[in-house]
């Protein structure tokens, strides 16, 4: 994954410092960032310069399809990423909002799947996109939006990749993310994975070839104390041949994977990577 080391560097060259409140640290950080990956040829874009833990990012993003607010039913699909988020947040856990534990609140797949609308009904935006793309319909506006700016103090944090477009082209699926905020040693592993994979399991269900996944990332960066472990281990190691990402075929509809998909049904082929690194993590 050449792309990801190239940004790795840029941000350790010319980054700048940034002091983040939320979580007292500093960030090196850059604006801008554009990735793309190549799912028409299963170029599974897993990070190799450190072992990556796939399953979980699997299962977070199964929980976003499947509306989860939760973080005990991510633990259930295969994930602890939202523990520390739902849990260990001082002004989350002080939040009026906050149902008790685990409780995530109003983000991702809860905005993802039932958007409140003004009259008190709610919009699956997920099912009108899917719908439309198995109808071969493509209106310039197959948006799925987890960013609801009038919700946003009631989850424990603002989605960070928050908006997907889906553009048919002919009998060939793409799709464009968009990112506000990427914590690159740790969650850019992650979401890479997820876009990947969103492209894929579209496709597959509305009946469509997969083309390519564009990655649009505003403000990337680096905090403080992830620093030395990038410079020192992760940026002198070189990347490996990407690995292939195998999708049980019987996943068909939308109901598939909200009902009976685990992370059996994903298979990674020939994934080498060098030993894993712990980055620290930043409530
Ligand atoms: N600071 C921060 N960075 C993130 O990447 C992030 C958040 N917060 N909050 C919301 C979600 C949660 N995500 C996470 C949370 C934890 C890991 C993590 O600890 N990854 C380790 C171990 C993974 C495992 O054992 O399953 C890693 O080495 O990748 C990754 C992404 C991504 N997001
Ligand atoms: O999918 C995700 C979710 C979160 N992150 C990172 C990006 C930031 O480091 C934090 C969120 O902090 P904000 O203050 O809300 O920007 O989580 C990620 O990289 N990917």
């Amino acid at each position: 994954m050449r792309q990801y080391l190239d940004l790795c560097r840029r941000i350790v060259d010319h980054g700048v410092w940034i002091g983040n409140k939320r979580t007292g640290k500093r960030c090196l950080t850059v604006i801008n960032a554009d990735l793309s990956y190549d799912v028409a040829n299963n170029q599974f874009p897993l990070i190799t310069t450190r072992k990556s833990y796939w399953k979980a990012a699997i299962a977070e993003f199964l929980g976003y399809i499947r509306g989860y607010d939760n973080a005990a039913d991510f633990r259930k699909l295969g994930t602890k990423t939202w523990d520390a988020n739902a849990n260990d947040n001082h002004v989350w856990l002080n939040s009026p909002h906050r149902k008790g534990n685990d409780d995530m609140g109003r983000v991702y797949g809860v905005q993802g799947r039932s958007w409140r609308k003004p009259d008190g009904s709610h919009l699956d935006q997920l099912r009108k996109v899917v719908d439309n793309l198995s109808n071969g319909i493509d209106d310039r506006g197959e948006i799925i939006t987890f960013y609801n700016p009038g919700e946003i103090e009631l989850g424990c944090l603002r989605p960070c990749m928050h908006t997907h477009t889906f553009s048919l082209l002919g009998d060939t699926l793409h799709l464009t993310s968009y990112q506000r905020s990427c914590d690159v040693p740790l969650g850019l592993n992650f979401n890479q994975i997820q876009v990947y994979i969103f492209l894929a399991l579209m496709a597959q269900i509305t009946g469509h070839k997969a083309g390519q996944a564009y990655h649009k990332i505003v403000n990337a960066h680096i905090y403080e104390d992830q620093l030395e472990l990038m410079q020192t281990v992760q940026l002198l190691r070189e990347p490996l041949p990407l690995p292939r990402l195998e999708i049980n075929p019987q996943i068909k509809t939308l109901q598939d994977l909200e009902t009976w998909v685990t992370m059996d049904d994903f298979k990674v082929v020939g994934y080498q990577s060098h030993p894993p690194i712990q980055y620290p993590f930043s409530v």
